[in-house]
Order: structure tokens, then C-alpha cells, then sequence
């Protein structure tokens, strides 16, 4: 039997190995507290997982920190997603204490339009990530595609993102990295916010100045280094509503400077395709004054919504209250 299998950690003090001490002692914390409640999942979930409980079905994709497969837990038939990163990756880009926060926050947020995190596990090599299956995958793949959305599509989905950041948002969570990338879709085009690796949860009115996210999604607060708050979300839903309807973000330059520059005086530009009530919303959510920005909770009040929601499937019955 090797050390190695003799503990599920790392036994000797080298270097490398008492970093790796380190980095277990982080998970170990947060297997600790592996509280998150399962009210959806069968009774027999609540275990401790290995990954044998799992039969592995077709890889859905790959991140920095590793790859994503579609399982199936034996015992009860669940499908999921379970997401397997490599310690040693997660250690050498100094991101596991982010990463645990990432869990931690992710493991308590129910609502239908983020997705889910089941439970967690790890062995010497890797985390596993028990997470809800997304069967449509990812919605910036699904854009790139159709090039636009049309404002039936695009209003269903800027809805269902802004109902996930507003109870997001009532949670004291800011999620910080809104975009296409970040956002996987379901049966019946249900959104599924995704990768909780920027969120932050500030309870009061705590004000942050860590500038984080994707350069095309980031407000004037953070351009400007100032602090911000849960309204950076709100701008980065704007942003998002307008690369739906034009199929690329509003202050998209060849170099990151003019984007910041134009981001700065909110400058602007739409297209005159799109409809006047969208380009509305749009200047409402993109405000410079973060309390000026339009209130996620009065969004389905907006005309644009009210006169899009007529088509929306049938199947968003049910999502109102959520
Ligand atoms: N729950 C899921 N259901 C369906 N597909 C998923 C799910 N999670 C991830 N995927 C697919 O796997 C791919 C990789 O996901 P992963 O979260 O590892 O990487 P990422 O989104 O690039 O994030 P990161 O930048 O943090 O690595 C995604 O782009 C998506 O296509």
C-alpha cells in the first residue's frame, strides 16, 4: 500500500507536500461543514460520496480547473453534473480558499434560475462538484449560433436572470460575473445562473472595491475603482440584455483602455433595430449612478416585458412566484 493510500492526504513535509497539507486542511473544512440541505434529491443522497457512487456518462465540457460529465448516481438513478478539479491546479493558481467561498455560497442558493449545488466530495487528487444538470449547456454558445435573439427570447431570459439575481440579491449575494458564459440553460429555456467564482455575500450595507469580472461586463464604479455593491449586477444585466439583442456587449473595443474610457461616460450606442421599449430598459438598467439603476424586482412591470411575456412558453407558469 502507498502512502498515499494509506491517507486520503498527503503524509510527508516536503515542499510540495505541505502546501498540499495546506490545501487539504481547506477542504477538509468545508467537507466539515457539509450541511447543504438536499429537500430535492432522494433521502439516500445525504452521504458521504465516493466517486464510485457515480456511472460516468458523456464529458459536457471543460474548465480551467477541469472537466464536467453528465453521471448518474447508481443507486437512485439521479442524473447530474459532477465537475472534477484537480487539487494541485486549484492550489497552484492560489484559488482554493475563492473556490470554498464559491461552495459555501452556491451550496445555499435555491432558487430555479441558479444552479444548483448538491454536495461535494474529494479524494487525494481531486474535488468533485455534485451540481444540477443543465441539459441545453451554454447559453453564449446557443448566441454565438443565432448571432441575436429576438425580444420574445431575449426578454424570457433577461426575466429569468433577473429573478435569479434579485433573490440572489435578497441573500445579500452579489454574483459579479454576469455573461453568457456564466449562464446554462435547461429544458423550456430555463436559465440556470451559473459559476458563483466572483459572488460575494455582504450582508448590511457593506461596500466592496475588489474589481472583478469581465472587462466588457464591468460598471463605472469598478472602471473608476470606486466601491460598489448589488447594483454592479444590475449593470451587467443591462449590458447582457443589449449583447442578446445586438449579439456583442455595448463598449466592445479593439483595446481594453477605450472600453473603459467608454464605459465611463456610458457611451451608449443602439443599434436602431432594436425596439424602442428594449433600448428603454436598456438605458434604464445602464445607468452611471448605481441608485439610479432600474429595480430587478419591478423588471416584470417594464412595458417590454409585459408585452413580450404574451409569448413566452407556456411553461413559464409557475416561475412568477419564485
Ligand atoms: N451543470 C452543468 N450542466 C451542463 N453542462 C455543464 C454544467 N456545468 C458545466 N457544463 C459544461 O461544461 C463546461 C465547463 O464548465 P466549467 O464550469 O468547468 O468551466 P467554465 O464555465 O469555463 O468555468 P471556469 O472558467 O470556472 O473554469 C461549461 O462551459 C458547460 O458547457
Amino acid at each position: 500500500m502507498t502512502d498515499t493510500a494509506k491517507s486520503p492526504f498527503w503524509p510527508t513535509k516536503s515542499p510540495v507536500r505541505r502546501s498540499m497539507d495546506a490545501r487539504n486542511s481547506v477542504f477538509n473544512r468545508l467537507s466539515l461543514r457539509k450541511s447543504t440541505p438536499m429537500e430535492s434529491l432522494p433521502k439516500q443522497l445525504h452521504k458521504n460520496w465516493k466517486i464510485t457512487d457515480f456511472e460516468l456518462g458523456r464529458k459536457l465540457g471543460k474548465g480551467k480547473f477541469g472537466k464536467v460529465y453528465c453521471v448518474r448516481e447508481i443507486e437512485t438513478g439521479f442524473v447530474c453534473a459532477l465537475k472534477v478539479m484537480d487539487k494541485r491546479e486549484l492550489l497552484n493558481y492560489k484559488v482554493e480558499k475563492q473556490f470554498v467561498r464559491e461552495i459555501e455560497i452556491q451550496a445555499n442558493v435555491r432558487h430555479v434560475n441558479c444552479l444548483r449545488l448538491y454536495g461535494w466530495f474529494h479524494d487525494h487528487r481531486n474535488v468533485y462538484l455534485i451540481l444540477e444538470y443543465a441539459a441545453e449547456g451554454e447559453l453564449y454558445k446557443l448566441l454565438k449560433s443565432k448571432r441575436r435573439f429576438d425580444d420574445i427570447t431575449a426578454s424570457y431570459y433577461t426575466f429569468q436572470v433577473a429573478s435569479a439575481l434579485s433573490y440572489l440579491h435578497k441573500k445579500h449575494i452579489v454574483h459579479r460575473d454576469l455573461k453568457p458564459e456564466n449562464i446554462l440553460l435547461h429544458f423550456n429555456n430555463q436559465i440556470k445562473l451559473s459559476d458563483f467564482g466572483w459572488s460575494v455575500y455582504a450582508p448590511g450595507h457593506s461596500k466592496r472595491t475588489t474589481m472583478c469580472g469581465t472587462l466588457d461586463y464591468l460598471p463605472p464604479e469598478m472602471v473608476e475603482a470606486k466601491t460598489h455593491d448589488e447594483k454592479v449586477d444590475v449593470w451587467a444585466l443591462g449590458i447582457l440584455l443589449y449583447e442578446f439583442l445586438v449579439g456583442r456587449p455595448p463598449f466592445e473595443e479593439q483595446n481594453s483602455s477605450t472600453t473603459y474610457k467608454r464605459i465611463a461616460k456610458v457611451d451608449l450606442r443602439i443599434p436602431s433595430f432594436v425596439s424602442p421599449d428594449a433600448a428603454d430598459l436598456i438605458r434604464k438598467l445602464l445607468k452611471y449612478e448605481p441608485e439610479k439603476r432600474f429595480r430587478l424586482s419591478e423588471i416584470g412591470k417594464h412595458p417590454w416585458i409585459l408585452k413580450n411575456r404574451l409569448h413566452w412558453p407556456s411553461t413559464f407558469m409557475g416561475l412568477e412566484n419564485t
